[in-house]
């Protein structure tokens, strides 16, 4: 008589392949955001020519954060925003927004995630309103779609929260840009996404109308909690949010943080620090400032010191 072969359980499969994955990605905490990336990778091909557009980009966003990325023209930046709110789909890698595995959605998965999970901001104010409606009526339309009760209490409170309750009667073309936009905000929100995408939401504003839409950006993720990612290639942006991601040829580069501190006096103080994102395999990108200041090229010579690592230039 042979011994019956143990068949693993289902729920002991799953463990385990979220352990591997989770193993994949450099520990458990790496895969624990609200929004994930790791090894994301995204090629093009036309007529014949390939176009690698994410290189292995790894992002990591937690529940509630409202975060900047910012990047220069064609570093990547619409091609990540169209995979995370589900438009494309990733050559490779692995894409996860609120538990939803982008790479293997069903149809009908990726229809209830557009709808239900995540809303969106576009730049050109047009994508983002109906022009034949007032700003209440534009709030009101996805809480009618859903089939929601109170739709105009709430499409009222919304743009109170915004900011632009003044313009409730208004149809787009009789509001300001960053009204437009900031109501483009309560419409995205109106029925309750885990997270908010905003591609370019101010590229054709000016600073201090700018700063309007981002206060609004910021109050609706501090009194609803919604998780909030913003796409711009304006780097003045971070001045307006905690956290600042810079993507540079498809993959994540450095990362701005800032942070209050009490100074010696008393007094509380804005601190911004720089970090280079190193990724699982130990690389990490210099920032073009330091490189351009001392002229490196080619190769660089690395010195082990007991707190730190140097780099200097490698033709000395
Ligand atoms: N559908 C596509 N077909 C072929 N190549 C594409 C496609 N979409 C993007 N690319 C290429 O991928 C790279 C990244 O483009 P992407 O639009 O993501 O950059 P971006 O940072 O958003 O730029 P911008 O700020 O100008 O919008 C570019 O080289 C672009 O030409």
């Amino acid at each position: 008589m042979t011994a019956a072969t143990e068949v693993p359980d289902l729920a002991d499969l799953e463990r385990r392949a979220a352990e591997r994955a989770a193993a994949r990605a450099g520990g458990h905490d790496r895969l624990s955001g609200h929004i994930v990336c790791d090894g994301l990778v995204r090629i093009f091909k036309t007529d014949g020519v390939e176009v690698v557009a994410l290189q292995g980009l790894d992002l990591v966003v937690d529940r509630g954060e409202l975060l900047a990325i910012v990047g220069a023209s064609g570093s990547g930046k619409s091609t990540m925003l169209n995979i995370l709110s589900g438009l494309d789909v990733p050559t490779a890698g692995l894409a996860r927004v609120a538990g939803y595995d982008l790479l293997g959605l069903s149809a009908k998965r990726r229809l209830a995630y557009r709808r239900h999970t995540v809303g969106f901001v576009w730049q050109q104010t047009g994508r983002n309103l109906l022009p034949y409606l007032t700003a209440r009526e534009n709030v009101e339309l996805p809480l009618r779609l859903a089939r929601r009760r109170r739709n105009r209490a709430r499409a009222e409170e919304l743009l109170e929260l915004v900011g632009v309750a003044h313009c409730a009667d208004r149809r787009p073309g009789q509001m300001s840009g960053g009204e437009q936009q900031r109501c483009a905000v309560a419409v995205a929100v109106a029925n309750d996404p885990e997270v908010l995408f905003a591609d370019e939401p101010t590229g054709e504003l000016d600073e201090a109308t700018a700063a309007e839409v981002f206060g609004a950006l910021r109050t609706i993720n501090a009194e609803l909690g919604v998780t909030i990612v913003v796409v711009t290639h304006d780097h003045q942006v971070s001045s307006q949010v905690r956290r600042t991601i810079a993507i540079r040829d498809g993959r994540t580069a450095s990362e701005v943080r800032r942070s209050a501190r009490v100074a010696e006096d008393g007094s509380h103080e804005l601190v911004t620090e720089e970090y280079a994102v190193l990724d699982r395999s130990g690389r990490m990108q210099l920032p073009v400032p330091f490189v351009d200041a001392l002229s490196l090229r080619d190769r660089v010579r690395l010195n082990l010191e007991p707190d730190h690592i140097e780099v200097r230039s490698g033709n000395s």
